[in-house]
């Protein structure tokens, strides 16, 4: 049977035709010489490969038939257009391997020399006279990807509205000529001529866009400034020893199996083929991998491995290919792939869904993939573990006489107090604020399994900001201690716990030599994860190949303190990688985004410094807007005009997404906004709290906080309300001693990185009075 590969082109067809593409390809895959198919060659092409076949009446794919000894016909589908079109490209266009990359690409080399009439005598079955066939229509823009240069200012209220941009410059003109870029970079003469002239993000985004994918890609790294090696490593690209066999059909079919940017090799899955063609417009992230990205998906790793990357370089996607590989690989391994909230988990057990419809999605322990939040991975091993199971564990992670957990509790801050309240410890205010003492007692307390004073004044606390002597410790000690015996009265746990004491039952099991739940866990969002959390993760998978895959931002982490993977067992030396390119963003929105973490300096999980001055992207588009508003009232109005905008501009209510720092904030922004005229065509639109609204009416635009919008993303984004009265939120600083303010700010920072980094072409920034000092001065 004829295996096919995909390319990811830009012509673009209506659904009614992409539906007798796939027939076509179908029939394709089955038997390339079933007769309605009218696979032809062209008479005297530029490359003798090239085919047609007839799609409709109409619409005709041009394909190259490859023929790799030993194996079945391998055509590589290039696109589908009217017939005298597809004609005209066939005989003009050239598969070849770029020889300085290694990659196969197509080349037009303009109509042969013979008259166009002398196309292969097949192609006779057109209408003709009045009925030819009508002009491709007009690619009509998504909404989504619309890559409008214009100012956003349009429908913003005048008062203070700045565009806000960060200034760029070409790294080509230093050190590259366009034949260096065209001999060693393998980029064609024109576009390089292109790229070397362009004085704008803007004008390099559409000489890449108008590129063969991976000269785009080498085009973007080295006007960035990075080396030409260090470009070809990242994508995986070597040069091809030109000679008397150069681009033969076994090399270029090789190129495309290894995963070449802009191919996709389909073989003869029909469900794969389906895919791969929905693909082509949406989710293109679905089939059309990034090299590097291919790479972390199927690799074996000798150990956990660690992915980092900044916001929108696909991690996630990595982890839901990466579930999917390992799934193929062996259909009976357990699988779980977890991440920080509810609503996330959800939402990639939908994406994998999308991915992958014969995936078995299972519960935890069974052969498939398992996706759960880890509260609920930690509260089903403690509920299935035997009572003397949970009794061992309990009495080493609480101490003894604690062994019932019949109710879990969430609200920590409030029990913190409580037992501040009750035993009045003598010590100064600072370190009895709640925030302080949670950060204590799960980053110390839990992590080290401590059950008594005595243990507590000797552990070491390296890396707590704050330092506290035997005295003090001795006061802290007593609330923990009166803490725990509060909870003890209830029969109850807290989340945090409860992961340390699921882990403990585990390791208990290990050493008794019983199976372990999971053989591979991948984690998303690693870096809000808690050393419970950590202690679970590590306990959840024997150690060895591929046991646990960590996608993690260090400049995302909105919760909880910075880790150290190796104080949990989990090493990853020489097994850590970092994705730069970004999917999601405009570089200018990326390029403000990041000028936000400027302020501080970020520390990896392996205690490396987070580098955040190397993200690209390869879409351009309109300068993030800022608006400074007198007060709220001229903010909101200033907002609702920006959406009525956007919503004129044909963006749909759920891409668009207002994000705000507090409860508080989100309860009064919807309110006011309720009172404001917001329509599209279809009539009035209106603000909702998104956490409300499991399924969003087409005329709701979702609200949230902004860290509710963590792992989301939308067409335009307006975060509000980044006023110095309100960012950095005064209660995260409320009593907190000294010595952890710069890592509260740092997650201030990190926040607002999370909410500017949701947006894909649209950023509005607004506050009402003066700025926030976290925001970068323009
Ligand atoms: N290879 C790809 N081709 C096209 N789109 C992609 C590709 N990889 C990722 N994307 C798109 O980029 C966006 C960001 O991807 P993803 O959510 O995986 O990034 P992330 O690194 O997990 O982001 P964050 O850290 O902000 O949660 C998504 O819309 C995704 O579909």
């Amino acid at each position: 049977m004829p295996f096919v590969s995909m390319a990811s082109t830009k012509n673009k067809v209506d659904g009614s035709i992409k539906k007798r593409i796939y027939d076509f390809l179908q029939k394709l895959q089955v038997d390339d010489t079933a007769p309605g198919l009218h696979i032809e060659p062209m008479k005297e092409p530029q490359d003798r490969r090239v085919r047609t076949g007839r799609v409709t009446q109409e619409w005709r794919a041009v394909l190259y038939k490859m023929e790799v000894p030993g194996e079945d016909a391998h055509y590589v589908y290039y696109g589908t257009w009217h017939h005298d079109e597809a004609i005209r490209i066939a005989r003009s266009t050239v598969l070849r391997l770029n020889p300085a990359l290694g990659t196969p690409e197509f080349e037009d080399r303009g109509a042969p020399q013979t008259p166009q009439e002398d196309v292969a005598p097949q192609q006779t079955d057109l209408p003709s006279g009045p009925e030819a066939p009508p002009e491709t229509p007009p690619e009509e823009p998504t909404s989504g990807e619309s890559a409008s240069m214009e100012p956003a200012l349009e429908g913003a209220a005048a008062a203070g509205a700045t565009t806000a941009t960060v200034p760029w410059t070409n790294a080509l003109s230093t050190g590259w000529t366009a034949d260096a870029l065209h001999e060693q970079g393998g980029i064609n003469p024109d576009l390089a001529a292109r790229a070397l002239a362009a004085t704008s993000q803007a004008e390099l985004s559409a000489v890449i866009d108008d590129a063969p994918e991976s000269q785009g890609l080498v085009l973007l790294g080295l006007a960035n400034g990075e080396t030409l090696d260090h470009v070809r490593e990242d994508l995986h690209l070597s040069p091809v020893e030109e000679g008397a066999e150069f681009s033969t059909d076994q090399q270029v079919v090789d190129a495309i199996r290894r995963g070449s940017a802009g191919f996709a090799y389909v073989g003869d899955s029909d469900e794969e083929l389906r895919t791969a063609l929905e693909s082509m417009d949406i989710d293109r992230w679905r089939v059309f991998l990034h090299p590097e990205q291919r790479v972390y998906a199927e690799k074996s790793t000798n150990g956990a491995y660690r992915l980092s990357g900044g916001a929108g370089t696909g991690k996630t996607v990595v982890l839901l290919h990466r579930a999917r590989h390992l799934h193929r690989k062996n259909p009976q391994a357990r699988i779980l792939l977890t991440t920080f909230t509810k609503t996330l988990t959800a939402s990639l057990a939908e994406n994998l869904r999308r991915l992958d419809p014969e995936i078995s999605l299972v519960g935890l322990g069974e052969p498939g993939v398992a996706t759960l939040g880890m509260d609920q991975v930690s509260a089903q091993i403690v509920r299935h573990a035997s009572p003397e199971e949970v009794d061992a564990a309990v009495e080493r992670v609480l101490g003894a006489g604690r062994n019932r957990l019949s109710r879990r509790v969430g609200k920590t801050a409030e029990l913190f107090d409580a037992a501040v309240e009750r035993v009045r410890p003598d010590l100064p205010e600072e370190l009895t604020a709640p925030a302080f003492l949670d950060q204590e007692y799960t980053t110390v307390v839990l992590a080290h399994r401590i059950t008594s004073e005595r243990d507590y004044v000797r552990v070491s606390r390296a890396g707590r900001g704050t330092a506290l002597n035997r005295a003090a410790r001795q006061q802290v000690w007593k609330v923990f201690a009166q803490f725990r015996q509060t909870n003890q009265l209830d029969d109850a746990a807290t989340f945090p716990e409860l992961a340390v004491i699921a882990a403990q039952i585990l390791r208990d099991r290990a050493e008794r030599g019983e199976p372990l739940p999971v053989d591979h866990v991948l984690v998303d969002e690693g870096q809000d994860f808690h050393p419970g959390h950590w202690m679970l993760f590590r306990a959840l998978a024997a150690e060895g190949p591929d046991d646990l895959f960590i996608a993690e931002d260090s400049h995302q982490r909105i919760y909880g303190q910075k880790i150290t993977l190796s104080r949990y067992g989990i090493h990853v030396r020489g097994r850590s990688r970092r994705l730069r390119l970004n999917y999601r963003t405009t570089a200018e929105n990326l390029a403000y985004a990041v000028s936000l973490l400027s302020g501080d300096t970020y520390v990896d999980m392996e205690e490396e410094m987070e580098r955040s001055d190397d993200y690209r992207s390869v879409r351009s588009g309109p300068a993030p807007v800022t608006i400074a508003a007198a007060d709220v009232g001229e903010e909101v109005a200033a907002v609702a005009a920006r959406i009525r905008g956007w919503l004129e501009a044909g963006h749909r209510s759920s891409g668009i997404g207002i994000l705000v720092r507090s409860e508080k904030a989100l309860t009064d922004v919807i309110e006011r906004f309720s009172a404001m005229e917001l329509s599209d065509r279809q009539g009035p639109v209106r603000l909702v709290d998104a956490r409300r609204a499991a399924q969003l009416r087409p005329e709701e635009i979702p609200a949230m906080t902004m860290h509710g919008a963590k792992g989301m993303e939308f067409e335009c984004v307006a975060v509000m309300g980044v006023g110095e009265q309100d960012m950095p939120a005064r209660w995260t600083l409320n009593r907190m001693p000294e010595a952890e303010h710069q890592d509260v700010l740092m997650r201030e920072r990190s926040v607002l990185y999370v909410a500017a980094s949701r947006a894909r072409d649209e950023l509005l920034v607004t506050w009402s009075g003066q700025p926030s000092s976290l925001l970068p001065e323009m």
